[in-house]
C-alpha cells in the first residue's frame, strides 16, 4: 500500500500545554523535516531544531524534532515528529506551513493508525486496542486495552481460523476424490467433522463470557431512582464529590438524566440521576419521567431510593439488581441501624452510609463486570464469531449431505474469523472505527 500523500496532525490535543506534539507521516515527510529544521537528524533520536517556514525564513520555534524511517514506524510508512512548545500560535504557523508544502495535506481522525492497518503494521483488533486504551479512564480498561494491543484476541483468533482452514483443505482434497470417483471419505468424515465440532466448541467457549469485555468498555451504569424529593440529586453529588445536579426542596427539580463516571478499584461505573417518578400532567417533566424509565429499563444496577416516611418507587417488573438505599438517615437518629432487608441507610448531609454504598456498587460492579480477562471486547468481534459457529452448525448438521456444501460451509467460516483482524471488510469497519478516533492518532 503506497500512498502519495503526506499527512500531518497535532497529535497531543489542541489547547495549551508545555510541548505540543505534530506528526508527520508519509513519502516527504524526511523532506518536509529538512525544509523546516534544515538538516534532518540522526534516526530516532530527539534533536534540537530551530524551525523556519520554508517559504520566507521565518523562525516558527526552537523545538525538539525526531526522524524516523519506515517502514519500521508506527505506520509504516516515513515518518516525522516535532515537539513544539505547546502555544497556539506556534502549533499554528507551523500547522500553517506544513499545509503549504507539496503533497501534505492535514490528517482526519484516526488516519496514522489507518495506514498502519494498511500497511499490514496492525491488524484491525489491535487498531481498536488503540481507540479502547486512548478511550480508557480506569486501570481495568486499560489492561484490557494493552492485552488486546499486544494482540491476545488477534493471536487466538488467527489460531481458529487456521485450524478452520485446515479443515477446509481437507474437505476440499475430500471432494477431489470424490471427483475421480474412487471414494471411501466417511473416516475422513468423521476426523473432519470431529475437528469442526471442537472447534465450534472452543469459539462458543470464549463466547460464554456474560459479555464481560464489552462491558468493561461501557461501563457499569447504576441508575438512582425515587420518587421526586427522595434525595436522588443530592446523592449523586455527594457520591461523586462534585456538584453536577441542581438540587432544590421543590419536587420535580430533575429532568434531565445527569451522569457522572467514578473509578471504582479500577471498574468504570457511572452514575445517573434521573427525575422523580410520578404521575405529572406537566408535560416537560413529564417528558422527564419517560427518559427516567428508559435509564431504569438499561441499567446494570438500580438504587432505589426512598426518604423517610416515602415509599418504593414503582420500577415495574424488572430483572434488574436493586438495592434499596433509604435516603435522609440524618432525619432519623436510628435509621442508620442495619435494616434487616439488607437495605443501605445514608445521609448525604452527614456522609454517614457513603463508603457503605460505594463498597455495595464496587461489589455489584465486579460481580456484573466478571473477573478474568475477557477476549472479545466489542460486539462487532462476538458477531463474526457468532457467525462462524452458525456456518459450522449448518456443517455439522448436515452430516451426509455434499461434500461440496460442508466446503462451502467452512469457507464461510474462515471467513467470517477473518473478519476479526480485517482479512475482509476492513474498509468497512475502519471507516467506522476511524470516525470516532483522535486528530493524529
Ligand atoms: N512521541 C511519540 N510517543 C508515542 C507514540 C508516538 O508515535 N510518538 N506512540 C504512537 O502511537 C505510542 C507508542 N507506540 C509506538 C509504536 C510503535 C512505534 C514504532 O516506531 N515502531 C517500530 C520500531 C520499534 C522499535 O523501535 O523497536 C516498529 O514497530 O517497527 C512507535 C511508537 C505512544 N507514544
Ligand atoms: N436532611 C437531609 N436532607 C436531604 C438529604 N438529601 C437530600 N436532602 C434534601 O431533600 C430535598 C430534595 O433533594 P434532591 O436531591 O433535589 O431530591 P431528588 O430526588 O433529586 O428530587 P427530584 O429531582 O425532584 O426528583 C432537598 O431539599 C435536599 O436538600 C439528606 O441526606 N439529609
Ligand atoms: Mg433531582
Amino acid at each position: 500500500m503506497i500512498e502519495t500523500e503526506t499527512l500531518f496532525a497535532p497529535a497531543s490535543g489542541f489547547g495549551r500545554a508545555a510541548v505540543s506534539v505534530i506528526r508527520v507521516s508519509g513519502p516527504a515527510a524526511g523532506h518536509v523535516l529538512a525544509a523546516l529544521g534544515g538538516t534532518l537528524p540522526p534516526p530516532r533520536r530527539l534533536s534540537l531544531r530551530t524551525l523556519r517556514d520554508p517559504g520566507d525564513g521565518t523562525e516558527l520555534d526552537r523545538a525538539l524534532v525526531a526522524w524516523f524511517p519506515g517502514p519500521d514506524t508506527y505506520s509504516g510508512e516515513d515518518m516525522a515528529e516535532l515537539h513544539l512548545h505547546g502555544g497556539t500560535a506556534v502549533r499554528m504557523g507551523v500547522l500553517t506551513a506544513l499545509a503549504r508544502m507539496p503533497g501534505c495535506r492535514a490528517a482526519g481522525p484516526g488516519a496514522f493508525t489507518r495506514r498502519a492497518v494498511l500497511n499490514g503494521r496492525m491488524d484491525l483488533a489491535e487498531a481498536e486496542a488503540v481507540a479502547d486504551l486512548i478511550d480508557a479512564e480506569t486501570e481495568g480498561q486499560r489492561r484490557q486495552a494493552l492485552r488486546q494491543l499486544d494482540g491476545a484476541l488477534s493471536r487466538q483468533v488467527a489460531a481458529w481460523r487456521e485450524e478452520a482452514i485446515d479443515c477446509l483443505a481437507a474437505a476440499e482434497a475430500a471432494l477431489d476424490f470424490a471427483d475421480e470417483g474412487d471414494v471411501d471419505d466417511a473416516g475422513l468424515d468423521a476426523a473432519l467433522f470431529g475437528r469442526a465440532d471442537a472447534l465450534r466448541q472452543d469459539i462458543a467457549k470464549a463466547l460464554q463470557d456474560g459479555r464481560r469485555g464489552e462491558r468493561l468498555r461501557e461501563g457499569f451504569s447504576v441508575v438512582l431512582a425515587g420518587e421526586p424529593n427522595a434525595g436522588k440529586s443530592t446523592l449523586l453529588n455527594a457520591l461523586s464529590r462534585r456538584d453536577v445536579a441542581i438540587v432544590s426542596d421543590m419536587p420535580g427539580t430533575t429532568r434531565d438524566a445527569i451522569e457522572v463516571r467514578l473509578d471504582l478499584g479500577g471498574l468504570p461505573v457511572f452514575l445517573v440521576d434521573t427525575a422523580g417518578l410520578r404521575d405529572t400532567a406537566e408535560p416537560v417533566e413529564a417528558e422527564g419521567i419517560r427518559r427516567s424509565r428508559a435509564r431504569i429499563g438499561a441499567a446494570d444496577l438500580i438504587l432505589a431510593l426512598v426518604p423517610p416516611g416515602g415509599t418504593t418507587p414503582d420500577l415495574g417488573a424488572s430483572a434488574i439488581r436493586t438495592l434499596t438505599v433509604h435516603t435522609k438517615a440524618d432525619l432519623f437518629a436510628d435509621s442508620l441501624e442495619p435494616s434487616p432487608s439488607g437495605a443501605i441507610a445514608v445521609s448525604a448531609r452527614t456522609g454517614a452510609g457513603l463508603e457503605a454504598l460505594l463498597d455495595a456498587i464496587q461489589s455489584e460492579a465486579q460481580a456484573g463486570l466478571g473477573t478474568g480477562d475477557a477476549l472479545v471486547t466489542r460486539a462487532r468481534h462476538r458477531a463474526a464469531l457468532e457467525a462462524c459457529i452458525t456456518h459450522l452448525d449448518r456443517l455439522l448438521t448436515g452430516e451426509g449431505a455434499l461434500p461440496e456444501l460442508a466446503a462451502e460451509d467452512l469457507r464461510l467460516a474462515v471467513r467470517s474469523l477473518g473478519e476479526v483482524a480485517g482479512h475482509v471488510g476492513v474498509e468497512d469497519v475502519l471507516d467506522r472505527l476511524f470516525s470516532g478516533f483522535c486528530i493524529g492518532k
